[in-house]
């Protein structure tokens, strides 16, 4: 199993070189040469299984040899281990048809959770091997960070950097990144909205005195194995509604584009997804592009779904790939106009992507008001981010065939919406209970790549 780069320019490289590369040096994003499939009876067959054994039969012809059979077993069991549900990924019926995966009880309550501990001990497994030392650097808009510091912290041979945009999270997701008292553990305020975060981690890679001084490792989507991991509960909850004998759809509450990326893999793998249903809070430039062809990034507005907030969304690029025909020099032009302003998907992608997806929009007002009905519907207290594709699910849906909404995060991480719709404020789970009385650490910094690149440096160095 090799991996190739979405602008074509960069060395293939295999699961493992991708894993502890994160972005490729011509500044796109890896993905599989080809996508391993499973027959109709090997997915009957994952029937009954646990969430770990079927995570193993998903995941391992990705690795081509990377690990031996037992070393990725005990990832996969330490990974999920410490996870708050026997069943890992939940699913309850909200109405007749359609159903939402609950991905929030890892530790630190958001979907991230199901990636990062796998990559954590991933991580561990390739670096106890091959003696290096790496700086992991992340950009998030607030799980991201959180999963990403809880899956590192403590670990000898890693430091982890996370940058997060100063005001734009919730203070629950705030206090799990800044709280940690692990000294190889730095939050960074950064001056900016997520795609200013994640726009200097881009640039700390294309930067490669930096990146090979540092060693520098990426945990966001960008890293292939964080999408791969999340394509697993795409198939524990397909399988458990009927699947392959049944089609199943999904919504996804998407921002970066990789959880509904995963999606689509596991529908290349044979997974009889009947729609792909991408929904987006105000900041809707995916819904827009999908519907119209152009992506122009015009800011970010913060919302109450803020995970969501994004506009340049990293894993579009690989779905782009595909939609161009796997033409990397046409993908790396786009990503060009992106950069000088923003770009318009050709005719005939754009067609591939209307196959592929379909989309839509929720307001502000329509989660709230989401977030009300449900609780009065069902009982079930949603996070704004889910919220978010319910509201959209509900609308796109086809009675006919299951729909599964994806939910995201644990509604305690964002209590004030929660509460303002529902008149009910969420608890953290026991564990988190003394999360407001723990103390704080950060380092404030302006949106300047030099200024980081001489923290992370001085930083690692102690
Ligand atoms: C709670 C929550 N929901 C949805 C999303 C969107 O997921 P993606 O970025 O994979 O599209 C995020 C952030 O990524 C998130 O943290
Ligand atoms: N919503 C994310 C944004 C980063 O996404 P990623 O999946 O690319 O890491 C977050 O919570 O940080």
């Amino acid at each position: 199993m090799i991996y190739v780069s979405t602008r074509g320019q960069a060395p293939e490289l295999s699961f493992e070189e991708a894993m502890l590369t994160g972005l490729a040096r011509d500044g796109g994003l890896y993905v599989p040469a080809e996508i391993p499939t499973l027959s109709e009876d090997e997915i009957r067959a994952l029937h009954g299984l646990s969430y770990e054994e079927t995570a193993f039969r998903i995941m391992w012809p990705f690795l081509g040899g990377t690990f031996t059979e037992d070393e990725f077993r005990g990832c996969i069991s330490r990974a999920y281990e410490g996870f708050g549900h026997a069943a890992r990924a939940p699913l309850v019926q909200l109405e007749p048809g359609h159903f939402l995966l609950e991905l929030f009880h890892g530790p630190t309550l958001a979907f991230k959770d199901f990636a990062m501990q796998l990559i954590g001990q991933l991580f561990q497994t390739a670096l106890a091997k091959n003696g290096r030392r790496i700086t992991i650097v992340g950009a998030t808009s607030g799980d991201t960070g959180s999963a990403a510091i809880e899956a590192f912290r403590g670990l000898d041979n890693v430091d982890v950097f996370i940058l997060y945009p100063h005001g734009r999270v919730s203070e629950v997701q705030r206090r799990q990144m800044t709280t940690p008292a692990d000294s190889n553990v730095h939050a960074l305020a950064v001056d900016g909205d997520f795609d200013t975060c994640q726009a200097r981690v881009k640039d700390m890679f294309n930067d490669f005195e930096f990146r090979d001084e540092v060693g520098l490792a990426g945990v966001n989507s960008i890293n292939w194995a964080r999408v791969l991991a999340q394509v697993v509960y795409y198939f524990t909850s397909a399988v458990s509604l009927g699947a392959p004998e049944r089609c199943v759809s999904f919504t996804v509450p998407t921002g970066n584009f990789g959880d509904i990326f995963a999606g689509y893999i596991a529908r290349k793998m044979g997974l009889p997804i009947d729609t792909l249903v991408v929904a987006t809070n105000q900041n809707d430039i995916l819904h827009r592009c999908l519907s119209t062809g152009e992506y122009k990034p015009d800011g970010v507005t913060p919302s109450i779904s803020p995970s969501m907030d994004i506009q340049v969304s990293s894993n579009f690029e690989r779905v782009l790939f595909d939609a161009l025909g796997r033409d990397g020099g046409a993908v790396g032009q786009l990503m060009d106009e992106l950069k000088a302003g923003g770009f318009t998907v050709p005719q005939g992608a754009l067609q591939a992507l209307q196959e592929a997806f379909t989309s839509g929009r929720c307001s502000e007002e329509e989660t709230l008001a989401t977030i009300t009905e449900m609780r009065d519907l069902t009982g079930e207290l949603l996070c704004p981010h889910s919220a978010v594709a319910v509201k959209v699910a509900r609308e796109m849906r086809d009675p006919a065939i299951p729909m599964v909404s994806l939910a995201t995060a644990h509604p305690a991480k964002f209590p004030d919406a929660v509460e303002q719709a529902s008149h009910i404020r969420p608890g953290l789970p026991e564990r988190m209970a003394d999360l407001f009385d723990r103390e704080e650490r950060f380092t404030r910094i302006a949106d300047d790549l030099g200024a980081i690149e001489a923290l992370i440096r001085e930083r690692r160095a102690h």
